[in-house]
């Protein structure tokens, strides 16, 4: 059976751009989501979240009639479910999102339609939610019980989109497909040929978990190992960054950057999937999570050594003290403040000092609730000028081009080398 009809269940960072990616190959779209403003703006051919390029694809599609936003579930040939998968108390997998967004599909699903999991998700997730929707719809046959002949194909289909380069690896990108059996995987790959430039790569759905847990837990560990030189080396008086471009010479050697902490909501959140299911045997992925959320901490104690030296140096009182945090991002050149370590820092440190605490995050115009009234959004001169202390969280463009002049004669934490 064609695709005329595809239907987008959560209209955020991995579902919009795919919704928009059908529609610009003219492809029925109707994207789902229960948030009324994010329905209303992309109606208008608008965009709710930033993403470079998004905004032009989105527009075209809805003035050319191909996408439109609901918040009611719609009849569709194929459902793609891209709602977030937090994690709740201590760590645990939080599927409420994926269940409510299968049963609010449940109602509408026919025969013959094919429904993917893209959200991030423990291992089983897949099966789980074929059993939510089994037991809504005792009419349907899944493949659970039908294999190959179920009347509904069930898939897992990751994501692995870097934020700010969506739009381009939305299309490159290999892609995992996990069929529950392998007619859904041959329907799941048909599905994203329609604008995959990437190869579809097919296996089972619990191995496709697994695989995008890995990816992100791969990278946490490796930015652990980074981190955790970082520590060493202050101890020891050696320059980390230097240390790393130089084993970076080695033919094999190729170590990531330390900052001030990971952050964002996937790679500081989907290792504790697996740390969730396999406590006993995944020992480093649970220590590398550990390492990386400690970072913070560690800045913090170096920002209380360098006021200490300023105070000590300049003969203030505490209170007269200007602390200057550079960046508020999760990484460099965006505007996403989620899981970000450097909000994390700048709110610690706010609370510590008794003076002030100026905040210069280019990419925003208002600081964040948490922040208000604790910290001063500054721009990047006027804090430059009037902090005794200046502690760099966000590698952000900006940052990078201050003169070495501008800098001198202050107290500087450098969380992530640039102004060495
Ligand atoms: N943002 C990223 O870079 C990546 C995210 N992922 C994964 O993709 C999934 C979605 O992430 P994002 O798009 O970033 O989240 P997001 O928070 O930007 O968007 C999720 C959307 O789903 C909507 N929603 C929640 N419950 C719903 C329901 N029952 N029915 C309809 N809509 C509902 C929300 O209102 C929101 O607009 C998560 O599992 C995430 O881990 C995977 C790869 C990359
Ligand atoms: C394996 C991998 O590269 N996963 C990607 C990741 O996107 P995300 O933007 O969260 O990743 P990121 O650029 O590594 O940044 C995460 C955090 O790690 C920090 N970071 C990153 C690289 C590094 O050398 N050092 C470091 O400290 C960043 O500053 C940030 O705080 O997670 C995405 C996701 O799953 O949402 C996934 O789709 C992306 O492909």
């Amino acid at each position: 059976m064609s695709f005329s009809t595809i239907s987008v269940i959560g209209l955020g960072y991995i579902g919009l751009p795919t919704a928009a990616a059908f529609a610009s190959r003219q492809k029925n779209v109707v994207g789902i989501d229960i948030n009324q403003h994010a329905v209303e703006t992309i109606n208008r051919g608008a965009i709710h979240i930033v993403e470079p390029e998004l905004d032009k694809v989105v527009k075209t599609a809805v003035e050319a009639g191909f996408l439109r936003a609901s918040t009611q579930p719609v009849e569709a040939d194929a459902y793609l479910i891209a709602v977030p998968t937090p994690f709740q108390g201590d760590h645990e997998p939080d599927m409420a999102f994926v269940k409510a967004a299968a049963v609010s599909i449940a109602p509408v699903l026919k025969k013959g339609a094919l429904v993917i999991l893209e959200s991030t998700s423990p291992v089983g997730s897949t099966e789980q939610m074929a059993e939510w929707l089994a037991d809504l719809r005792p009419d349907l046959s899944f493949p659970q019980q039908a294999g190959e002949a179920a009347d509904i194909n069930v898939a897992y289909c990751p994501e692995r989109v870097l934020p700010g380069q969506v739009m381009v690896e939305l299309i490159k990108n290999d892609r995992v497909i996990g069929g529950m059996t392998p007619v859904c995987s041959t329907r799941a790959s048909e599905l994203y040929k329609i604008f995959l430039e990437g190869e579809c790569v097919i296996t089972n759905s619990r191995t496709a978990e697994m695989c995008k847990l890995t990816e992100n837990s791969f990278r946490d560990v490796n930015i652990a190992f980074a981190n955790e030189l970082s520590l060493i080396c202050a101890d020891q008086g050696i320059n980390v960054w230097e240390l790393i471009r130089l084993a970076n010479r080695h033919p094999r050697v190729n170590i990531l950057q330390p900052g001030p902490g990971v952050g964002g909501h996937c790679i500081a959140v989907d290792p504790w999937f697996i740390v969730a299911q396999n406590p006993q045997q995944a020992r480093l992925i649970r220590t590398a999570r550990e390492v990386n959320d400690s970072k913070p901490h560690w800045v913090i104690n170096q920002v209380k050594a360098a006021v200490a030296d300023s105070l000590a140096e300049s003969g203030k009182r505490a209170g007269e003290l200007k602390i200057a945090c550079f960046g508020l991002a999760f990484k460099p050149n965006i505007d996403d403040l989620r899981e970000s370590p450097a909000m994390e820092i700048a709110g610690m440190i706010a609370n510590w000092h008794s003076g002030e605490t100026l905040v210069v995050e280019p990419n925003i115009h208002q600081l964040p609730k948490k922040l208000e009234g604790h910290c001063q959004l500054a721009n990047l001169d006027d804090a430059l000028q009037q902090a005794d202390v200046l502690v760099m969280l966000v590698d952000h463009n900006e940052f990078k081009a201050i003169a070495g002049e501008k800098i001198q004669q202050r107290w500087v934490v450098d969380t992530k080398g640039v102004w060495r």
